[in-house]
Order: C-alpha cells, then sequence, then structure tokens
C-alpha cells in the first residue's frame, strides 16, 4: 500500500492538507525575507511576484486566495521609490492604497489574516520624543500619505488588520539599503554623502520579519511600530557600520538634507517608539552581524577586487 506524503499531495492535483502563508511582492527586499525566514521556521508559505498576483487588480487577488487558500497574506508589495512618487503619484497611490485595501477585503471576505507593512514617513517630524502608535499621522510626501491613506482603508475594512510601522531597512541579505551603499562605498574608498540632520530608526529586516510573524500569528491586530531600539542620523549610521566594518570614516560626508535636493520633503525626525514595549534588540547588537556578513560579501566579491584596484 502506497500511504501519500506531502511530497505526493503537492505533486498529484490532491490539495495540500496545510494551508499556506501567502506572501505578496516575492521579489522585493521584505518579500524575499519572509520567504527565507519562513523556510527557517517551517512556516509554509506561498511568495507570488507581480505577474502572479497583482495586489491592485481584484481580480488576480481573487484568483490568488482561491488557488492556494491561506490562513494569512503578508502584503510586502509597494512602491517605495519616495522620490519618484511626487511625480508618480498614481501609481504610487494605486500600489500603496488601493492595492493593501484589496487586500484587506478579500481577506475579510474571507475571514483569515492580514498583515500590511506601513512607515514612519506617515509622520511630520515635528516630535522630539519617538513616536507611538496614537500619534496622529502628517506625512510631508506622497509615499507618506500614500501610507496614512493605506492604513485609514486596511483598518476600515478589515478592523482586525495588522498593520506594521517601520523604517530604514538594514539587512546583509540584499543591496539595496544604506548601510549597504555606505558599507562599498567605504570599501572602495569613495565619499559618501549622508544626512546628519535626519534622525531615523534603523530595522534589522531579519528581526522585523520575525516579531512580524510572532504578531500574526498571535492574532495581533491594528498599528504596531516595529524599528530595533537606538536612534541615529543617516551619518551616524554609516559611520557605525564603517567602524564595525573596520573602515576608516572619513568617507562618510554629513550633509543636511536639504542640501541633497530631493523632490520629496523628509521629517527631520521620525524615530519609532511604542506602546507595546521594545519588540526588537538594540542597532548596534544587529549592525555587527550585518556588517561582518556585508563586509565578507563585499571582499569575495570579484567585481569589489577591481573596483578597489581601479
Ligand atoms: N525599504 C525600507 O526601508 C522600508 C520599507 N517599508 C515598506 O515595506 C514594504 C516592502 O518594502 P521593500 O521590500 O523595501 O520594497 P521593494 O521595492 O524591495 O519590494 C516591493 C515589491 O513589491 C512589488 N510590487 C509593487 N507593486 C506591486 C503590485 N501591484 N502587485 C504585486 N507586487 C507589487 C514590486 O515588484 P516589482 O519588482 O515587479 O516592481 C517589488 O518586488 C513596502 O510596503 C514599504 O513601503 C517601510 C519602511 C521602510
Ligand atoms: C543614497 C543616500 C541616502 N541618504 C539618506 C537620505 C534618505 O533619506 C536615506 C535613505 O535613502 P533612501 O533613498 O533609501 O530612502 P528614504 O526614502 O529616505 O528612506 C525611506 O525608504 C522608504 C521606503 C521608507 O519607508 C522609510 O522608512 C525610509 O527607509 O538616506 C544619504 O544620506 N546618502 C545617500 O547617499
Amino acid at each position: 500500500m502506497h500511504i501519500l506524503n506531502v511530497n505526493d499531495l503537492a505533486a498529484s492535483s490532491i490539495p495540500s492538507p496545510v494551508q499556506p502563508l501567502l506572501i505578496t511582492g516575492a521579489n522585493g527586499t521584505l518579500g524575499r525575507a519572509f520567504q527565507r525566514i519562513c523556510a527557517i521556521r517551517g512556516i509554509e508559505a506561498v511568495a507570488l511576484n507581480r505577474s502572479q498576483l497583482d495586489i491592485t487588480d481584484p481580480i488576480s487577488v481573487e484568483r490568488a486566495l482561491t488557488q492556494y487558500n491561506p490562513w494569512a497574506v503578508v502584503n510586502t508589495a509597494g512602491y517605495v521609490r519616495v522620490d519618484d512618487a511626487e511625480k508618480d503619484f498614481e501609481r504610487c497611490y494605486r500600489e500603496n492604497t488601493t492595492g493593501p485595501t484589496i487586500l484587506a477585503a478579500a481577506c475579510a471576505y474571507r475571514d483569515i489574516h492580514f498583515l500590511t507593512f506601513s512607515s514612519d514617513l506617515v509622520f511630520d517630524g515635528n516630535k522630539s520624543a519617538a513616536y507611538v502608535e496614537s500619534d496622529t499621522p502628517r506625512p510631508l510626501n506622497v509615499y507618506g500619505n500614500s501610507k496614512r491613506l493605506a492604513e485609514r482603508d486596511v483598518l476600515a475594512r478589515m478592523p482586525n488588520a495588522l498593520v506594521v510601522r517601520t523604517s530604514a531597512f538594514f539587512s546583509p541579505w540584499d543591496e539595496y539599503n544604506f548601510v549597504y551603499y555606505a558599507l562599498r562605498a567605504g570599501h572602495r574608498k569613495e565619499a559618501f554623502d549622508a544626512a546628519d540632520d535626519v534622525l531615523i530608526s534603523p530595522t534589522y529586516v531579519p528581526d522585523l520579519v520575525n516579531v512580524s510573524l510572532d504578531l500574526l500569528i498571535d492574532e495581533e491586530r491594528g498599528v504596531w511600530h516595529l524599528a530595533n531600539q537606538g536612534s541615529f542620523t543617516w551619518a551616524e549610521l554609516a559611520r557605525l557600520a564603517a567602524d564595525m566594518g573596520g573602515l576608516d570614516t572619513s568617507f562618510v560626508v554629513p550633509r543636511s538634507v536639504n542640501t541633497f535636493g530631493w523632490p520629496a520633503a523628509r521629517p527631520v525626525y521620525s524615530v519609532l517608539g511604542s506602546k507595546q514595549g521594545n519588540l526588537l534588540p538594540s542597532v548596534e547588537s544587529r549592525m555587527e552581524r550585518c556588517v561582518a556578513e556585508v563586509m565578507a560579501n563585499l571582499k569575495s566579491a570579484p567585481e569589489e577586487a577591481i573596483a578597489v584596484a581601479s
């Protein structure tokens, strides 16, 4: 007698007995980190990219939810080009506001959990103490406003949705974050301009994913602030990473954020605290391990050897 196992079930037309976690934005920084950590934690997950699930298309959303029958949806899809959003506002609102709202409505209809991500850029920077969940969002740019509206509309359609506000990702798992850019510049002995009058809460992506999953599994709801402990200017963050990487920090060139000429205004202060307590460890404790991995990658990458030699 042949005993069917999960692999046989997966290969056959019989649906798997395990409802998966469905992750949108599979090709993005956060989407790829969720896949990595779900695999580590043994959480059955299905990650879909834009062509497989377009969050702005209700038909695409319904097809995916029907096909995979998830117990929850984690939305990591979004528009993150803050400066481009000032002109590309239609796409920004479509992907950051309309998309999550469609997902929330579909999850509410199926009575399944829903997690989506917002940003510190919903705030105006006029506080001098860490922002908490009850503070009123007053965004300074289109991107921040698209996130504010998403929070409002998602929770209107699904009051028990989980909305995580976070900020300033750093991670050794991708090359598209500020800390990686700074370390690569230092490794190449190139000057790196960094804003020295904007205070933010850097967030170690693996911590963000792990704690977000814990909150989702615990069926937490509403707005939660998740960022590592400690506030830094971008220049201080670049110097912290460089110092931990054994680099001379003089390549970091501190400048006022107003001298960069960026189209989108940034709040000069958007440090995130939480009424729920400090759920993530200190930035310093996480930066050590992040820098070690990034520096090892930089030193071993052939293109970096050429860049440093030239
Ligand atoms: N990066 C950061 O520092 C911070 C990020 N966040 C939030 O975290 C979330 C993830 O950010 P991050 O991982 O950095 O972003 P990425 O740009 O790395 O990933 C976003 C992904 O979303 C996909 N996407 C965009 N529109 C759609 C759509 N209509 N349907 C399906 N997929 C879509 C993109 O696909 P494609 O590749 O095809 O464009 C991309 O792969 C966002 O909501 C962002 O606002 C919050 C605070 C800080
Ligand atoms: C590239 C670069 C950026 N910066 C500063 C300015 C900028 O505010 C900050 C980060 O630059 P970025 O372009 O990555 O992103 P910026 O758009 O400011 O950062 C935001 O991204 C979105 C998605 C968020 O939700 C925010 O939490 C935050 O992480 O670093 C420098 O100081 N020097 C540099 O060379």
